[in-house]
């Protein structure tokens, strides 16, 4: 079952200016940032309420980010719903007929283990699925 809402991920073009906005809008500075090498991104945590805002910048050429910016504009990328077992989870997932974007879980940023379901299984929707996995730097 999934739980709570973990974080909304916002692809941007310049992590610098969108961390600057929104430290801004949100009133608060972000508590930290993270280069994830294999998703080639740079990472930025905001604290909301028990959710969290991720703004996220392609740092390769073959990132999703990067990909996803060459075709559409900034904005929300994809949800991320936090769950107690990522491998039950994607089990459950795969018998009631969703597209699970890694056969297995992955590292992601803010000690979490993830996997996406693709969005053409999801109502157009990209969804991580997030297990944490070690100490958060929020909470
Ligand atoms: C930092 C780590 C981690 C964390 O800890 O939080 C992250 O958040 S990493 C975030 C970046 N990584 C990922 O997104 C990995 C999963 N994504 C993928 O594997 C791919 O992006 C994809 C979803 C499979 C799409 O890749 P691809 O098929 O190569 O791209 P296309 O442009 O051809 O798209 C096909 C189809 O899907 C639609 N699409 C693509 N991205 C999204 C999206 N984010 N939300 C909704 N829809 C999306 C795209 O529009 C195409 O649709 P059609 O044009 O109708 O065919
Ligand atoms: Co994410």
């Amino acid at each position: 079952m999934f739980a709570n809402l973990e974080h909304l991920g916002l692809a941007v073009h310049d992590l610098e200016a969108a961390t600057a906005l929104y430290t801004t809008l949100l009133g608060q500075a972000p508590y930290k940032k993270e280069h994830v090498a294999s998703e080639g991104v740079d990472t930025v945590f905001f604290q909301v309420g028990g959710s969290k805002i991720e703004l996220l910048a392609g740092t390769t050429p073959d990132s999703a980010i990067t990909k996803y910016l060459g075709k559409k504009p900034e904005g929300i990328h994809h949800v991320a719903f936090e769950v107690a077992d990522i491998r039950a989870e994607m089990q459950r997932l795969r018998q009631e007929g969703f597209t699970l974007l890694n056969e297995e879980p992955k590292r992601g940023a803010d000690n979490k283990l993830v996997c996406f379901v693709h969005p053409k299984s999801a109502a157009g929707v990209l969804v991580e699925l997030c297990q944490t996995i070690g100490p958060t730097d929020h909470e």
